[in-house]
C-alpha cells in the first residue's frame, strides 16, 4: 500500500482541524453577536437609567419649589405679617417687626438652598421692611439704612400684580444685587407671593431668594458621582453646567446653549408640542462623548410663569467600559469554549479516525502476507460496515488464492507427468535420467534402462475401440509402477512406449530377472467390458556404463534391444548388442 506522504495531513488531523475551526467559528459568531446584543441592551439600559434618574431629579424639583411656596402662602398669610405692613398699632410695630424677623430667620437657618429672605412693602417705594441674608458667617438680618427700595424690580412688580394665594417665580439669573450677602453675584431664584390684608388690599410682597445651585447640591446628593447635571431654562441657555464657564453665559453676553452642544435636544423646544423628554449625544468629536437624558420639569400646579430642563448625562467612555468588559468576559468564555470544541474535535476525530487506521494497518498487513489483522467488524456504523465488506474481500482474495495454488499445482502436474496413466511423462524421465547419469558418474554406480514396447497393441485399439486401448495403457503403467522398487523410474514416453530406469548396480541376471518379472506383468489379461484382453510387451535393455555414456547412447541402445526382442519373436527381453 502507498504510505502517506510525510508531512501530509492524516485525515484524522483534518477533520479534527475542521471540527476544531468549526467550533471556534461558532464560538466567536456566538460570542461577537452576544456581545452586540449585550452591548446594545447595557447601552439601551443606560439611557434608561439616565431618563429615569433625569425624571425623578425634575419631581423632586418640583416639590421643592411647592415647598418654597408653602413657605411664602405660610407667611402671606400670617397675621403678623399682614398687621405689621399695615401699622395698624404703632405700638406693637417694633415687636411684630422683630417676631416676623425671627421668623423668617428662623426659615432661613433650615433651608440652607434659601439666600435671603424678604419682607417688602407695597407702599414706600417698595422699601424692604424686612430682610434676613444668609451670611458666610450665619444668617443676619439687615436693618435700618442697609434696607433697600425695590419696587422697581420685576419680581415686586409683578407680584404685587398677582391674585392672593399666586406664587411669582423669577428667571434663573446671577444676582447682581447690592448688599445680599452670600447670594451676591452667585446662581439664583426668585420666589414671591403678595400679602393682602382683611380687606383684600395688597400691602406688600414676601420674597424668597434661592442658592440655585445649592439647591441642586441637595437635589443631586444621592445621584452616582460619575452623573452631571445640567439645569437648562426654557431657551436652552444652560443655568447650571459641570463646567462653570458654561452656565449663565448670556449674562456676560454669550451663548451656551443645550441645542449646540446636544443636537437632538432640540426636540424640546421645537413646534407647538416640545417633546417632554429627549435622549441624545454630544455632538461628534466632543470630548468626552456623553450620552445624555433631558426632561422638561413636571408641572407643579404653581402656575408658574417659569420652568426648567433638567438634563442628566453619563460619559460614554463609562458605558462603553462597561461593554469593554462584557466583551473581555465574553472573550475569554469564547477561548474556554474554543479550547473545549478544539479537545472535544481531537477526541472525536481520534474515536472517528481510529478504526479506519486499524483497518488500513489490516490491509496493509494483508498485502504484505501477514495476515489479516483485527477487523472492527462488530461496530453497527458505517465503519463497522467497511471493516465487514474488507473482511469479505479478504476472504474471497484467499479462496482465490487457493483456487489458483491448486490449478498451479495440477499445470504442474500435468507438465511432468502423463495425464493418461499418472506416469512421469518423456520430458521429466529425461531429466531424470540426466541427474541419475551425472550421480552415477560421481559415483562410479551403474544403472539400467528396460524399454518397453506393448506388441500388436494397434489391434486393440482397432478391434475393441480406442477406449479400450487407453484402459489397456493405463492397467500396464499401473502394473509396471507396482512392480518396480521405490527408488525406480517407471515413465510413459511415447504412444505404447514405458522405460524404467533402474537406479543402483545390478548384474545382468538380476536385470535380466526383473525384465521377466515384468514380460509376465504384461502377460497378464486386462478385464475390459466383460472381455479379457491380451497385451504383451517387448523389452530392450542398456546399462550404464556398460552400453553409453549419455542418456541419448543409453536410450538408443534399449530402443535396439527392444527392436531386436520384436525382431526375435516378441514378449521377450533382449539385451543391446
Ligand atoms: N488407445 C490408445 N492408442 C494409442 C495411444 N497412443 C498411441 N496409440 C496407438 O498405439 C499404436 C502403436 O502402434 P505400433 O506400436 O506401431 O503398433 P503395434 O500394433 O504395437 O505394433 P508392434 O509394436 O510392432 O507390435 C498406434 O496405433 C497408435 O494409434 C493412446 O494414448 N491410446
Amino acid at each position: 500500500m502507498t504510505p502517506r506522504r510525510p508531512g501530509s495531513l492524516g485525515l484524522g488531523a483534518r477533520l479534527a482541524l475542521a471540527m476544531a475551526l468549526l467550533g471556534l467559528l461558532a464560538a466567536g459568531l456566538t460570542g461577537y453577536s452576544s456581545y452586540r446584543t449585550s452591548s446594545a441592551m447595557l447601552v439601551g439600559a443606560a439611557e434608561q437609567r439616565l431618563l429615569t434618574a433625569t425624571r425623578v431629579l425634575g419631581r423632586q424639583l418640583s416639590v421643592e419649589l411647592v415647598d418654597v411656596s408653602r413657605d411664602l402662602l405660610m407667611l402671606a398669610e400670617h397675621p403678623a405679617v399682614a398687621n405689621l405692613l399695615m401699622r395698624s398699632d404703632p405700638s406693637i410695630q417694633q415687636r411684630l417687626e422683630d417676631n416676623v424677623a425671627l421668623l423668617l430667620q428662623r426659615l432661613v437657618e433650615t433651608h440652607p438652598e434659601y439666600f435671603q429672605m424678604r419682607l417688602i412693602d407695597a407702599e414706600a417705594h417698595g422699601l424692604e421692611r424686612l430682610r434676613v441674608d444668609r451670611h458666610p458667617q450665619g444668617v443676619l438680618r439687615v436693618v435700618g439704612d442697609e434696607l433697600q427700595e425695590k419696587g422697581h424690580l420685576p419680581y415686586v412688580l409683578e407680584t404685587l400684580g398677582l391674585v392672593r394665594g399666586s406664587i411669582y417665580m423669577s428667571p434663573a439669573r446671577i444676582n447682581h444685587e447690592t448688599g445680599s450677602h452670600a447670594g451676591v453675584e452667585r446662581p439664583t431664584l426668585q420666589m414671591a407671593t403678595p400679602v393682602f390684608d382683611a380687606q383684600q388690599k395688597v400691602r406688600g410682597v414676601v420674597v424668597i431668594n434661592l442658592d440655585l445651585e445649592g439647591l441642586f447640591r441637595q437635589l443631586a446628593a444621592d445621584l452616582p458621582p460619575d452623573l452631571r447635571l445640567f439645569l437648562i431654562n426654557t431657551e436652552g441657555d444652560y443655568l447650571i453646567h459641570p463646567e462653570p464657564r458654561q452656565a449663565f453665559a448670556f449674562d456676560r453676553g454669550q451663548r451656551a446653549r443645550v441645542q449646540d452642544e446636544f443636537g437632538d435636544s432640540a426636540a424640546l423646544f421645537e413646534g407647538s408640542s416640545p417633546a417632554q423628554d429627549v435622549l441624545a449625544r454630544s455632538a461628534p468629536g466632543s470630548t468626552p462623548g456623553l450620552l445624555a437624558a433631558f426632561v422638561r420639569q413636571p408641572d407643579t400646579g404653581l402656575r408658574l410663569q417659569h420652568s426648567f430642563i433638567l438634563g442628566l448625562a453619563q460619559s460614554m467612555d463609562a458605558i462603553e467600559h462597561e461593554a469593554r468588559q462584557l466583551a473581555l468576559s465574553t472573550l475569554r468564555l469564547v477561548a474556554v469554549f474554543g479550547a473545549l470544541a478544539m479537545l472535544a474535535a481531537v477526541l472525536l476525530a481520534r474515536a472517528l479516525v481510529q478504526p479506519l487506521n486499524r483497518i488500513v494497518q489490516a490491509l496493509a498487513d494483508f498485502a504484505e502476507g501477514r495476515g489479516g489483522g483485527e477487523l472492527p467488524v462488530k461496530r453497527h456504523d458505517e465503519v463497522g460496515a467497511l471493516a465487514r465488506g474488507v473482511q469479505a474481500m479478504q476472504q474471497q482474495v484467499m479462496n482465490r488464492f487457493g483456487q489458483l495454488e491448486a490449478q498451479q499445482r495440477e499445470m504442474g502436474h500435468l507438465a511432468s507427468h502423463d495425464s493418461l496413466t499418472g506416469l512421469l511423462n518423456r520430458r521429466v524421465f529425461l531429466d531424470r535420467l540426466d541427474h541419475a547419469l551425472a550421480h552415477a558418474k560421481r559415483s562410479q554406480g551403474e544403472l539400467a534402462l528396460l524399454f518397453i514396447d506393448l506388441d500388436h497393441f494397434k489391434q486393440i485399439n482397432d478391434q475393441y475401440g480406442h477406449a479400450a486401448g487407453d484402459q489397456v495403457l493405463l492397467t500396464v503403467a499401473q502394473r509396471l509402477h507396482g512392480m518396480v522398487r521405490e527408488a525406480d523410474t517407471v515413465a510413459r514416453i511415447g504412444g505404447d512406449e514405458f522405460i524404467v530406469l533402474l537406479d543402483g548396480g545390478h548384474d545382468d541376471a538380476a536385470i535380466q530377472r526383473v525384465a521377466d518379472k515384468l514380460l509376465a506383468a504384461l502377460a497378464e489379461p486386462i478385464a475390459y467390458a466383460q472381455q479379457a484382453l491380451q497385451c504383451g510387451g517387448s523389452i530392450g535393455i542398456s546399462r550404464y556404463p556398460h552400453d553409453g555414456q549419455t542418456a541419448a547412447d543409453l536410450i538408443a541402445a534399449a530402443d535396439r534391444g527392444m527392436y531386436r526382442a520384436k525382431t526375435g519373436g516378441r514378449q521377450r527381453a533382449e539385451f543391446s548388442a
